[in-house]
């Protein structure tokens, strides 16, 4: 018997990562391949942006999806989100000539209170949402705040591209295939401030740490590396990474919907005060995925170089939730 449809919203969908996103979702990429899902689209209520919606959403039902059963536009967070179990919130405020970043934050903390609310009133109460747009940790957390009435917990970041960029660059460090890396992760903010962290990553059961064996190359190199890696991006395609989002996206959701098999993944949560973190503050930290819950990797040791780390990721957010506290 087939499975009854999902309904799932995704926000700037007529963006770029919309674009890299909605097809991939729509062929069961991101929650198998014998899940109907519906898509509840939202753009902003602007001519240009719906009717570019409209674009996509005819090349979606020129793909004709078997598991594609209903797709709908709307301009309104209270339409969009009705019912929804997962929503992925691409769609944010970038930053514009001359604007600094106290009002990126006001002007995205308006759109993630607002959708906040929505997801409150009308979403499914075991809805799963996941914060792609930018600052996402900070995001995630006002539209958390937003919604008293669903559990914290449902609300997530992302840092699954984090995560995926610093598994690409430990492997051609060691010239072994990502597959094999077991036990990466990344801490904190999704910003140049986060911890990629292969301390305890392994490679068919060795120690990472000691294949690779240079402390220099771990804070000169890899770690600007994957913190720089979305500006890197942005200077040479003069667009932000697109594809490499929605992968991630993809990846992020379909582990927490399916599980991850005892794999650690990364994924930014309301901390319970893990590590020390504060509670409700959305932190990357190492999870694994079963019965569609995580549960984070607790205990392990955190030495001072990585403490020094996690202390200034947990600054920089703590500075973005004081930044837009007088809005919530
Ligand atoms: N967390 C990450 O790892 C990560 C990675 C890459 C990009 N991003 C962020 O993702 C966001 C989207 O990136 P993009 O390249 O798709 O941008 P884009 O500008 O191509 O698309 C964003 C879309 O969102 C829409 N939008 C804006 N406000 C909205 C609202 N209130 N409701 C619904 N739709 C709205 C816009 O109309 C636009 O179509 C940006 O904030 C970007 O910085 C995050
Ligand atoms: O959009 C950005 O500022 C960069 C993006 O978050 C990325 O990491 O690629």
């Amino acid at each position: 018997m087939s499975k009854k449809p999902v309904r799932v919203a995704v926000t700037g969908a007529a963006g770029q990562i919309g674009y890299a996103l909605l097809f991939r979702i729509a062929s069961g990429e991101m929650l198998g391949k014998d899940q109907p899902v519906i898509l509840q689209l939202l753009e902003i209520p602007d001519e240009k942006a719906q009717k570019a919606l409209t674009g996509v959403m005819m090349e979606l039902q020129d793909c004709a999806f078997p598991l594609l059963v209903g797709m709908e536009a709307h301009s309104d967070p209270m339409t969009a989100f009705k019912d929804v179990d997962y929503a992925l919130l691409v769609g944010a405020r970038p930053r514009g000539p001359g604007m600094e970043r106290a009002d990126l934050l006001a002007a995205n903390a308006q759109i993630f209170t607002a959708q906040g609310k929505a997801l409150d009133k009308v979403a499914s109460r075991n809805v799963k949402v996941l914060v792609v747009g930018n600052p996402a940790n900070t995001n995630a957390y006002i539209a958390m705040k937003s919604a008293p009435s669903l559990p914290a917990k449902n609300f997530t970041a992302m840092l699954r591209l984090d995560h995926n960029r610093a598994l690409s660059q430990v492997a051609a460090k060691t010239g072994k295939p990502v597959a094999a890396i077991k036990k990466l992760t990344v801490w904190g903010n999704h910003s140049p401030t986060m911890y990629a962290d292969y301390r305890f990553a392994t490679i068919d059961g060795q120690d990472v740490k000691d294949m690779i064996n240079d402390q220099e190359w771990n804070a000169n190199v890899f770690l600007p590396t994957v913190g720089k890696r979305g500006a890197a991006i942005i200077d040479a395609r003069g667009l932000s990474s697109a594809a490499s989002a929605a992968n991630a996206a993809i990846d992020h959701m379909r582990d927490w919907a399916l599980g991850t098999n005892g794999e650690w993944v990364t994924m930014g949560v309301p901390s319970q005060g893990w590590y020390g973190i504060p509670q409700d503050v959305i932190f990357g930290f190492p999870v694994t995925c079963e019965n569609g819950e995580y549960k984070v990797i607790e205990g392990l040791p955190i030495d001072a170089f990585s403490q020094e780390r996690i202390n200034k990721t947990l600054e920089e957010l703590e500075g973005e939730k004081d930044g837009v506290k007088h809005l919530l």
